[in-house]
């Protein structure tokens, strides 16, 4: 299956919009992993074990396991997802993005080394710095449109002329360079953060039904109502609504991975509401 078929069909079988964000940070971990010197796999696998029935995928942020040099942490974990869950794809959050012969090289450590269904991809390098992942046709290609940090607005909506002359803000052509260019595959997704509702309802209008990642609900305040209103497709489904810290540190004690499927649960009922 590719990813958009797994992604879809995840969706549907857990009726679930919701991306579970997998951002190990051992300072927070419960006590009782602290000594263990394989805890960031131990608390990634608890995480996943305990909710994989109520996503549509799960997002492994790279850096939180390269800094603490749990690169190989990261591979187990993504085949243990694979393994005991193979309905449920995995995206690698690593917004690569680099002239041709390094992006090749990138396209092989997501897919081929750590095994990914899909990678985050910074699109401004331009066509030739994706086209290496692009070309993986089975794989999610995943741009950064419009991204859910505060300084999002600094360099993405600044104002472009386009082919057509016409002017725009740079997310919006990304939006509509990958919507109508890039996804000849039909494998492109965007990035828009959550904590941009206007510009996430801009994004729609200007993609049709495009997959879109949406982090920013949870830790960073984003509203999911909002979210779902702005960002759905007309059957109800086109986001992954992504949480990491709200849901990875919802409990701090022993029962971490249950107050994980707690907030997992709580927050796929509030998605539903709104679809
Ligand atoms: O590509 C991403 O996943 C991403 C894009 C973006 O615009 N904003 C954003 O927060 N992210 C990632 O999504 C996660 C958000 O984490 P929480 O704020 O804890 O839910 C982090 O791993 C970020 O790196």
């Amino acid at each position: 299956m590719t990813f958009m078929q797994s992604l879809q069909a995840a969706r549907r079988g857990n009726d679930s919009l919701v991306c579970i964000g997998l951002d190990p940070e051992p300072a927070k971990f419960p006590a009782a992993l602290r000594g263990d010197p394989d805890a960031i796999f131990a608390f990634c696998r608890a995480i996943v074990d305990a909710t994989a029935d109520l996503v549509c995928c799960f997002k492994p942020q790279i850096a939180h396991f390269a800094a603490h040099g749990a690169e190989d942490a990261l591979e187990r974990l993504i085949a243990h997802i694979h393994d005991a869950h193979p309905g449920v794809p995995v995206i690698l959050d690593a917004k690569r993005g680099d002239i041709g012969s390094t992006a090749q090289n990138y396209v092989v450590e997501a897919f081929d080394r750590y095994g990914a269904d899909a990678v985050t991809v910074n699109p401004y390098l331009g066509c030739d710095s994706v086209q290496p992942f692009l070309d993986r046709a089975d794989k999610g290609v995943i741009l950064l449109c419009r991204t859910s940090n505060p300084g999002a607005r600094d360099l993405q909506d600044l104002l472009v002329r386009g082919g057509d002359g016409i002017e725009r803000k740079l997310y919006q052509h990304v939006a509509e360079i990958v919507a109508r260019e890039w996804n000849a595959n039909g494998n492109c997704a965007l990035v828009v953060g959550a904590t941009y509702p206007e510009e996430l309802a801009d994004v729609r209008r200007r993609v049709g039904d495009l997959p879109l990642l949406v982090p920013g609900v949870g830790a960073q305040g984003g509203d999911v109502a909002a979210v779902v209103k702005n960002g759905r497709t007309a059957d109800g489904g086109g986001l992954m609504i992504s949480s990491s810290r709200a849901i990875l540190y919802a409990g701090s004690g022993e029962d971490f991975a249950a107050a994980a499927r707690a907030a997992a649960q709580d927050l796929r009922e509030t998605i539903n509401r709104y679809r």
